[in-house]
C-alpha cells in the first residue's frame, strides 16, 4: 500500500502540493489525471523519493523512500520519468538490463539476463533487442523504456505518461498488459500512471486521482470520478460521459 499523508512540496517560492493524503492499494491500475501544471509529476516524484516533501510523509509498503538506501528503494518502487536522459547508443536490450541493476550491483547473473529476456518479450521488443536506441522510433524507444521500468521487478511501477508517441494500437496494448500484470494472477505488480489522455484512464484504470491546482480534486473509482460533475471540476469545461460495455468513455463537449 502506497501511504501519503499531508504531503505539501514547494520548488522555490511556488507552493505545487498543498497537504495531500492519499492511500493507493496494492495491485491494480491507479490513473493521476489533471490539467497541465496541476502537480501530477511532482506527487508521482514525491512518492518515488526523487523530490524532497516540504511537510508531510510517503510510506510505500511502509518504506520512507526519503530514508531508504537507494537499492532498498529501488527493489520498492521503479519510476518511469517522462523525458529520461538515456544514450541513446545502448542497445536495447541494454537498456531494459539496466533495470536489474538494484538487484545485481553491476554482476548480472542468468537470473537476471532472464528477466531481460522476458521483460523483452512482455513489451514485443524482442525483434528490436538489438537494435540502438538512435535508430527507433520515439514509440518504439518509450516501450524500451517501459520494459527497463518493468525489469526492475519492483512491486510498485509509477508511470510519467507512458503513452507519450505512442500510435493508439501500442497505447492500447500497453495498457491491457499493464491491465493484466497488475492483476491477482499470474503476477500482480500495482501501477500508478500519469495519463492524459483520458479515455485511457477511464477504459482502463481501477482508482482514479484526480489532481486540481496541487490538490485531490477528486479520488476514488474510476466510474466515481468519471462523471461530467467531477470532471467539469477539475478541468473546468463540459464533458458527456457514456457507458460503453460498462466502461465509461469521455467525450469532450
Ligand atoms: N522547479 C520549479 N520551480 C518553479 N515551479 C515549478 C518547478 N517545478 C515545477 N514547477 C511548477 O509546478 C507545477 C506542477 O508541475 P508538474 O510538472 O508537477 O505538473 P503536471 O500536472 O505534471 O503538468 P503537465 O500535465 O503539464 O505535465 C507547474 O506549474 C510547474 O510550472
Amino acid at each position: 500500500m502506497i501511504e501519503v499523508s499531508n504531503l505539501s512540496y514547494s520548488a522555490g517560492q511556488a507552493q505545487i502540493l498543498r497537504d495531500i493524503s492519499l492511500t493507493i492499494p496494492q495491485g491494480g491500475i491507479t490513473a493521476i489525471i489533471g490539467p497541465n501544471g496541476a502537480g501530477k509529476s511532482s506527487l508521482l516524484h514525491c512518492i518515488a523519493g526523487l523530490l524532497t516533501p516540504s511537510g508531510g510523509q510517503v510510506r510505500i509498503d511502509g518504506l520512507d523512500p526519503f530514508d531508504a538506501p537507494h537499492r532498498d528503494r529501488a527493489r520498492a518502487v521503479a519510476l518511469l520519468q517522462q523525458t529520461p536522459r538515456i544514450a541513446t547508443r545502448l542497445r536495447v536490450r541494454e537498456l531494459v538490463a539496466f533495470g536489474r541493476w538494484p538487484h545485481h550491483g553491476g554482476r548480472p547473473g542468468p537470473e537476471d539476463a532472464r528477466l531481460t529476456e522476458e521483460a523483452l518479450a512482455t513489451f514485443d521488443l524482442t525483434p528490436l533487442a538489438d537494435r540502438s536506441l538512435e535508430t527507433l522510433s520515439g514509440g518504439q524507444r518509450q516501450r524500451a523504456l517501459v520494459a527497463m521500468t518493468w525489469a526492475q521487478s519492483a512491486p510498485w511501477l509509477l508511470l510519467d505518461e507512458p503513452l507519450n508517441a505512442l500510435d493508439p494500437k501500442y497505447a492500447r496494448d500497453l495498457m491491457e498488459r499493464l491491465h493484466d500484470l497488475t492483476r491477482p494472477a499470474p503476477e500482480q505488480r500495482s501501477v500508478v500512471v500519469v495519463i492524459h489522455d483520458i479515455n485511457a484512464a477511464a477504459g482502463w484504470a481501477d482508482r482514479v486521482i484526480a489532481l486540481k491546482d496541487g490538490e485531490i480534486g477528486a479520488s476514488g473509482p474510476c466510474n466515481d470520478i468519471m462523471t461530467p460533475a467531477t470532471l467539469h471540476a477539475v478541468f473546468g469545461m463540459a464533458f458527456d460521459v457514456i457507458d460503453h460495455k460498462q466502461r465509461p468513455v469521455v467525450i469532450a463537449r
